[in-house]
């Protein structure tokens, strides 16, 4: 059995990123500890989900270093990301909606390398769920489901970070609870990097916050500490 990964450190610095002429992330720098959860928070066009596609390689980031226990990621392609432990939840899911929940983790397993270990078992072990909706395709889940499959899948590559945009989104109460006692269970285990616009759901999983305002972090701290009125300054519509 191949032992499941170490956490690692997630490191930013200095990033930047431009859309043509538009800047959108300005000298980003944050920090998420092993096994941590850090929670971004901001507006809707803040600069959240450019910061993740960063982090994965799906944009090139235009300056700035990212590391993951040291160990450079900048400029690197996504795959290679992935391989190095980065997994990504991006916003919408995207799951494969042809293929069943059981094949669905089994190419991400497959990718990693992971087919014939226990990983698939672990993740679905999180969200007994979809043990009930193993031979149904992707696209006809529940967006609640859906997500809960979305998140799973990355679990099943074993990453050593995590990379969730808006895991709360269109999400019925009762599968948002069991989100969150997941993320909760990963404590200590997976590095988390969480955007949320779900204030009280993000101050409740999250160690460390992060506040984004016009591509620039203009707060942080721990949740407990931070002044509300900070925080909703930057975050209420
Ligand atoms: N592909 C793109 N081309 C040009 N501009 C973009 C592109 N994607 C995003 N933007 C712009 O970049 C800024 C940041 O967008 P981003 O999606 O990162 O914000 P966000 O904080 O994730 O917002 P939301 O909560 O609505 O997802 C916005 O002004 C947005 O209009």
């Amino acid at each position: 059995m191949t032992p499941a990964s170490q956490p690692a450190r997630l490191a930013v610095e200095g990033l930047d990123q431009h859309y043509g002429s538009a800047q959108v992330l300005r000298g980003i720098a944050l920090t998420v500890e092993p096994g941590a959860c850090l929670a971004v928070l901001g507006r809707n066009g803040a600069g959240k989900t450019t910061l993740l596609r960063c982090l994965t390689g799906l944009i090139p980031e235009s300056r700035g270093r990212i590391a993951l226990d040291g160990t450079e990621l900048t400029r690197l392609s996504p795959d290679r990301r992935a391989r190095s432990g980065l997994a990504y939840v991006p916003q919408g899911r995207e799951i494969f909606p042809d293929l069943t929940v059981a094949e669905n983790l089994r190419v991400a397993a497959r990718a990693h390398g992971l087919e014939r270990t226990d990983a698939i078992d672990e993740a679905v072990a999180l969200f007994p769920a979809l043990r009930g909706l193993w031979h149904r395709p992707g696209g006809n889940l529940s967006g609640g489901q859906q997500q809960q499959l979305a998140i799973a899948r990355a679990l099943a590559t074993r990453p050593r970070a995590l990379l969730l945009d808006e895991p709360t989104e269109g999400i019925q109460p009762s599968i948002v609870a069991a989100i969150e006692a997941v993320i909760a269970g990963l404590k200590g285990r997976i590095t988390v990097l969480l955007v949320e616009q779900y204030l009280d759901f993000a101050l409740r999983v999250a160690d460390s916050v992060v506040v984004l305002s016009r591509g620039s972090v203009v707060e942080r701290g721990d949740p407990k500490v931070l002044n509300p009125e900070a925080l909703t300054r930057h975050i209420a519509v």
